[in-house]
């Protein structure tokens, strides 16, 4: 397999006709062009500018209501750092990459960072059909946010690739004072979609690292799968790993 090189930093991707500038400064695309396609294939030239090798490049999208904390994930699982301090509402859509290392495949994730708000959603739908992965937030201490997932999820249907891997994500879970959805009413509403779920705080940093290595697990193994390999149970390891971290259960 050839390697290729990952274009470093955010908004580089040469895939919109612009780049998308940094949501956090208020100077996002508010209709930025779609990206033309969705996995990178290992087979195809890659543009070399200073960055990491990788082996293969897939989409992932982070949507979900204004203030659930999909930036903050993001930045988060980016650089390992939470950004405190007043609400800067993302303007039209935002990306930053990241290189894995999976089963000593190199895999890149080139994660969009949405805006939640209602205004810019004609700018979302143009981004789904690209994205390879969805990670849906809800803010735990924010009921509404939840009862927005339903309508989410058939926006999902509407719009992204039937094959789309989708995860719940219910954030903020360090706020157990503000809590207003119990983790048991995330696993119930994520298993009558039939898709995986766990809860995250980009504000500790809970289970950051394991959603995105989860979606890039399964991206991966559904490109490079061996025909006699099992396939890869994404939610049986989300909770396995969950159960070796200790890490979840209040
Ligand atoms: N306690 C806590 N606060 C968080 C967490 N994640 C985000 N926040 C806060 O929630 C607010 C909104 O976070 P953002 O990441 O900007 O929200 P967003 O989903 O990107 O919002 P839009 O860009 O408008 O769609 C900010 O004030 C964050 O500091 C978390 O895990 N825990
Ligand atoms: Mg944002």
């Amino acid at each position: 397999m050839s390697r290729k090189k990952a274009v470093k930093g955010r908004g580089s991707s040469k895939s919109p006709k612009s780049s998308p500038s940094s949501g956090r400064t208020g100077k996002g695309l508010a209709a930025a062009a779609a990206p033309s396609s969705g996995l990178v294939y290992p087979s195809r030239p890659s543009i070399s500018n200073s960055g990491e090798f990788y082996d293969i490049a897939f989409k992932v999208m982070l949507v979900g209501d204004s203030g659930v904390g999909k930036t903050c994930l993001l930045v988060r699982f980016k650089d390992g750092a939470f950004l405190a301090g007043s609400f800067i509402s993302t303007v039209g859509i935002d990306f930053r990459n990241k290189v894995m290392s999976i089963d000593a495949v190199k895999v890149k994730l080139q994660i969009w960072d949405t805006a939640g708000q209602e205004r810019f959603r004609s700018v979302t739908h143009a981004y789904y059909r690209d994205a390879n992965a969805l990670l849906l937030l809800y803010d735990v201490t924010n009921k509404a946010s939840f009862d927005n997932i339903r309508a989410w999820l058939t926006e999902i249907h509407e719009y992204a690739q039937q094959d789309v891997v989708v995860m719940l994500l219910g954030n903020k879970a360090d706020s157990t004072h503000d809590r207003a959805v119990k983790r048991e009413e995330g696993e119930k509403l994520a298993k009558e979609f039939g898709v995986p779920f766990m809860e995250t705080s980009a504000k500790s940093g809970l289970n950051v690292e394991l959603a995105f290595t989860a979606v890039a697990k399964e991206l991966k193994h559904r490109t490079m799968k061996e025909p006699d390999e099992p396939k890869f149970q994404l939610q049986e390891y989300v909770n396995k790993e969950m159960r070796t971290a200790g890490c979840c259960r209040s």
